[in-house]
């Protein structure tokens, strides 16, 4: 019952002047500490993060460092006096923190289980990175990271303050990708109550779809989604027989809230009224992966009225590629609270799921959750 006034109250938490600003290229690179370059790459082992000090006519110095996944390095300007301590507890709150090196009035800052969310965009998983410790007074006040794809007019903007605000990106015409969407308390409420259904009678099983196996478990909520018959019905005709689980009010009326907030924050309608009767729920493995698909088994009214399958993820990191057509594909990262929305003129755009990046679940979701949770509502019938 808590969970959509959690939810409706959360824009006025956040005034727009505190929504995550987004820096065009040029501006990125002017608030880049003096002197000082980062250039970051995907590697098997993690991030390679190169950092090197500029001097106006060549690159003097240069150093690599292997990050692993759950650790990131922060670089930044801090005044001598400041102690180190006194860094490390202001960075505490984006993770564990330790100094550990500091030279020419730049402090480096390890991070372990950072608060951290590398973008990688566009299919490609390098990028430059350009990285911020803001100081006033001798105070570490806020650490941003802000990051361009190198080569690429294409912007992006890496969030490390957990309590930053959602990030509303429109990626095509009815395609919506809703950053840190959901707050870390409202996922551990629904992942404890999404698994420990799952985890009963009519829960998770693994489907078989045109006769293997898929590579993810999966049930559903109000109405069953039959692998075999491609149609909606109410009991699990294709698994067990036993009637598909009630969709519990909470999560239909969490897509709503997230819908209206989206409504808000744009100051205009963007997808028709959604009233879910259905939510499948999907759990990864980190071995885990959907192939290219549409969405097309609702109902041919909600189909063309363009109402959208609204889908949130929890835990791991994931590829999510969608396209218009398998030929012209793009791909987005899907983080633990992340919502991503598909509808209106994009409501049978093809996605799918292409990889899921182990040991990325957020910290306080450890105990609850391995892998990834997601859960698609939608609403396959049209009174
Ligand atoms: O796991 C995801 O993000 C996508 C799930 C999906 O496409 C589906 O259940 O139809
Ligand atoms: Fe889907």
């Amino acid at each position: 019952m808590l969970l959509p006034m959690q939810l409706a109250s959360k824009p006025k938490n956040y005034p727009e002047h505190q929504w995550p600003l987004i820096l065009p290229p040029q501006q990125a690179r002017a608030v880049a500490p003096p002197q000082m370059g980062f250039g970051g790459k995907f590697g098997p082992r993690g991030l390679l993060l190169s950092c090197f000090l500029l001097r106006p006519e060549r690159v003097n110095r240069y150093r690599r460092w292997q990050v692993p996944r759950h650790q990131a390095l922060f670089v930044g300007g801090v005044p001598p006096e400041m102690a180190s301590q006194e860094i490390e507890e202001h960075m505490g709150k984006y993770g564990e923190a330790r100094v550990v090196k500091r030279c020419r009035g730049y402090v480096y800052v390890r991070l372990e289980d950072p608060e951290v969310r590398w973008h990688a965009t566009a299919g490609s998983s390098t990028g430059l990175f350009l990285i911020e410790v803001k100081t006033n007074e001798h105070h570490v006040r806020r650490a941003h990271a802000i990051c361009h794809l190198c080569g690429l007019s294409r912007q992006w903007y890496c969030k490390v303050d957990p309590e930053y605000p959602p990030r509303v990106r429109l990626l095509m015409d009815g395609v919506v990708h809703i950053e840190n969407m959901l707050s870390m308390e409202l996922q551990m409420n629904l992942v404890q109550q999404v698994m420990s259904l799952g985890g009963g009678s009519a829960g998770f099983y693994t489907p078989r779809f045109e006769g293997r196996e898929m590579k993810l478990q999966t049930f559903c909520l109000g109405r069953h989604w039959d692998t075999r018959s491609h149609e909606y019905c109410d009991a699990r005709l294709d698994h067990d027989n036993l009637p598909v689980l009630a969709l519990p009010s909470n999560l239909s009326e969490l897509a709503q809230g997230i819908l209206s907030d989206l409504d808000q924050k744009c100051g205009e309608v963007i997808f028709p009224k959604m009233e879910p009767d259905t939510c499948i729920v999907n759990h990864y493995s980190a071995s885990g992966s959907l192939g290219l698909h549409q969405d097309s088994d609702e109902s041919e009214a909600s189909i063309s009225a363009g109402i959208p399958v609204l889908s949130m993820s929890f835990g791991c990191s994931a590829r999510f590629l969608f396209g218009d057509d398998g030929n012209s594909l793009r791909s987005t990262m899907l983080r633990s609270g992340d919502v991503f929305i598909f509808g209106n003129s994009a409501r049978l755009l093809q996605h799918g799921i292409a990889k899921v990046f182990p040991r990325t679940v957020p910290k306080r979701l450890k105990e609850i959750l391995k892998g990834r949770l997601n859960l698609t509502l939608r609403q396959t019938e049209v009174d």
